[in-house]
């Protein structure tokens, strides 16, 4: 019962359509009662005493309490429908506030299927419990409280006798749960590989194509469609053998009642209005042992969703605001990005970070280099805050990013990911998603910026084209583009570049760059890149490697240092010297308006290379 006073703040506010969707059931069932007893009435009293003038008088009794059970079926129905939706609806909007808080050190474990399966199936089970299965488990209760009461009242010891075969009902139905219920598991597990398998095939129907493997994805569907086949007839199986089991052992005491209650009847022990009335009552008793194992199960298993749910409602939040946080102002923001002596780990791992100390002075351009895994992102990741540095500080003018308010601290920095995502909504949509009030005028120029205006325009509904899953019908350098101008846009204080021209040709990435060397004035900018091209204009290159800084310093006095800068500049250029040099002078020319820092370093670049 923790888990339902756990989630009280969530239907308690509803409790007035809680307790009417109980009292209406529960006077539905115990209007019910009056039919045997009108039964018996009949036969009694209205038959045998040959008073055949009282029976209009009856039928009316019987449509008006037909009607009030109906009218208060429908109350049941309408109330527990409404409390349950509310807190369905509650419980969604809570989860779903708590999921976009939730912390990245969260993400990195969590499965995207499971949570989506709290969402839907565990809410699901919730709102069906708490707006019908709570009331029908207590209607349970009351039903076999008045039917055994009544018969009891009427004739005890053949109520007695009627009952000798219900425990062996209520065993078998709680044993036939007990079975279809994990078969039933079985089958939503078998069913929800088979729509994993169709998804994801989907997703990657180019790489299916592109490799050939069409027939292995058909044999790996037939493989689960089978197991999925072969699950349900094993629960049909299960149920077609218990079902005529309780279907005897309920009948049994159906007979006994007939045969003892006949007999009776014979001996003038009871009249044959209250058998008959007793045989309208049994049915009070035999229903609630029949659904006995099925009201249990889904007891237990609303619970465990209940779990599920408050585990995501409960999770705690590593990274959030301390309570005298400070908010980031940004017209106050400098852009000062200091990371002192910081070594971090991954939970359960080895530090992918040591002693990491850096000095971005506002505006300054700052490149990460380093093989993969070396450390490149998790300079990024604790820049944004995404996991709490513990060993040494970040800070931000000065101040400890931990004592700043988040939502306004990340405000001032726009990301763009190696990984672009886009979401399925028009180009125009997907560029503005960083700022709540913004002009076309804005929106055009960010794309221009970066490169994706032209493209756009080209496209039959410009801006308004749809893109679709993930950005899909965009090659991959119109997506980094469109992801680019959404940075862009946020007109941020700190920007960051992870590996976001990987996507685009080298001319392109020209262009974008001294696109970004317009922007990038009065911003400081982290730039993450593979290619020496992407890196060469910053203030300070720090090479990383194994999380180890092995290198800092500009590019051209890295290229004098024995090392990882410069034996990658070695594996980038070294075939092609005068190509690199022309490409700086074809991407100076073509684009008039590439500032004198840009023009700067190139014209060092063009210097060194031609020694
Ligand atoms: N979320 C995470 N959870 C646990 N370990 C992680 C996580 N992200 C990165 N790591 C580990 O931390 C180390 C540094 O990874 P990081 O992503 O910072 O490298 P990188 O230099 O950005 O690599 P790449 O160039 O491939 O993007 C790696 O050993 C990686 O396995």
């Amino acid at each position: 019962m923790d888990v339902f006073r756990r989630l009280k703040p969530y239907f308690w506010p509803e409790k007035k359509l809680f307790f009417l969707a109980i009292l209406c059931l529960a006077s539905a069932t115990a209007l019910g009662l009056v039919y045997p007893n009108l039964l018996r009435y009949l036969i009694d009293d209205v038959i045998a005493k040959k008073q055949f003038e009282l029976v209009p008088r009856l039928a009316i009794v019987v449509v008006i309490v037909v009607s009030v059970k109906g009218l208060l079926q429908f109350l049941h129905g309408l109330c527990g429908g409404r409390l349950g939706n509310r807190v369905a609806y509650h419980l969604r909007n809570a989860l779903y506030n708590k999921l976009q808080y939730l912390s990245f050190q969260y993400y990195d474990q969590a499965r995207t299927g499971d949570l989506m399966s709290r969402l839907t199936a565990d809410l699901e089970a919730i709102r069906q419990f708490i707006g019908f299965g709570f009331a029908q488990l207590l209607n349970v209760l009351l039903m076999l409280i008045f039917g055994m009461s009544m018969m009891f009242s009427i004739n005890w010891k053949l109520a007695l006798l009627t009952m000798i075969s219900m425990p062996f009902l209520a065993f078998t139905a709680i044993r036939f749960e007990g079975k279809i219920h994990p078969a039933f598991r079985m089958v939503r597990q078998s069913l929800s590989s088979m729509t994993t398998a169709v998804q994801e095939n989907i997703t990657g129907v180019r790489t299916v194509k592109s490799f050939a493997r069409e027939a292995h994805e058909v044999d790996k569907f037939s493989a689960r469609n089978e197991d999925y086949k072969a699950m349900n007839i094993e629960s049909s199986g299960i149920w077609a053998r218990y079902f005529p089991i309780m279907e005897i052992l309920a009948n049994l005491s159906v007979v006994m009642l007939l045969g003892v209650g006949g007999y009776m009847v014979i001996q003038n022990t009871i009249s044959l209005g209250e058998l008959v009335a007793c045989f309208s009552l049994i049915w009070y008793i035999i229903g609630p042992m029949w659904g006995l194992g099925f009201h249990i199960n889904n007891f237990t298993n609303t619970k465990a969703s209940g779990e599920k749910i408050l585990d995501i409602l409960h999770q705690y939040l590593h990274v959030k605001d301390q309570a005298d946080a400070t908010i980031v102002k940004s017209s106050e923001v400098q852009g000062n990005i200091r990371f002192d002596n910081v070594t971090f780990a991954y939970p359960e791992k080895q530090p992918a970070l040591y002693d990491f100390s850096l000095d971005a002075k506002p505006g300054s351009v700052i490149g990460l280099l380093g093989s993969t895994g070396s450390g490149k992102t998790t300079v990024i990741s604790l820049l944004m805050r995404a996991y709490n540095v513990k060993d040494g500080r970040v800070m931000l003018d000065g101040k400890d990013i931990r004592s700043l308010e988040l939502e306004s601290y990340r405000n001032q920095i726009a990301t763009v990911f190696q990984e672009t995502f886009l979401f399925s909504s028009t180009i125009l949509n997907n560029i503005a998603y960083g700022r709540k009030d913004v002009t076309m005028d804005e929106i055009i120029r960010a794309a221009k910026l970066a490169k994706a205006h032209d493209f756009i325009s080209e496209l039959p509904e410009g801006y308004d084209t749809v893109v679709g899953e993930r950005g899909l019908g965009l090659s991959g350098g119109q997506k980094q583009r469109i992801a680019i101008a959404r940075a862009l846009i946020k007109d941020p204080k700190i920007l960051v570049l992870d590996d976001a021209t990987s996507a685009v040709d080298m001319e392109t990435e020209h262009e974008i760059q001294a696109g970004f060397s317009e922007v990038m004035q009065g911003r400081t900018t982290f730039i993450i890149a593979h290619r020496i091209s992407s890196l060469k204009h910053a203030d300070e290159i720090i090479v990383l490697d194994k999380g180890r800084i092995v290198q800092r310093g500009k590019h051209h006095e890295l290229l004098h240092q024995d090392g990882l800068y410069r034996q990658t500049y070695d594996i980038q250029y070294a075939d092609q010297p005068k190509k690199a040099d022309q490409d700086d002078q074809v991407a100076a020319a073509k684009d008039p308006e590439l500032d004198a820092k840009t023009r700067n370093h190139s014209s060092l670049q063009e210097r060194r290379l031609a020694h």
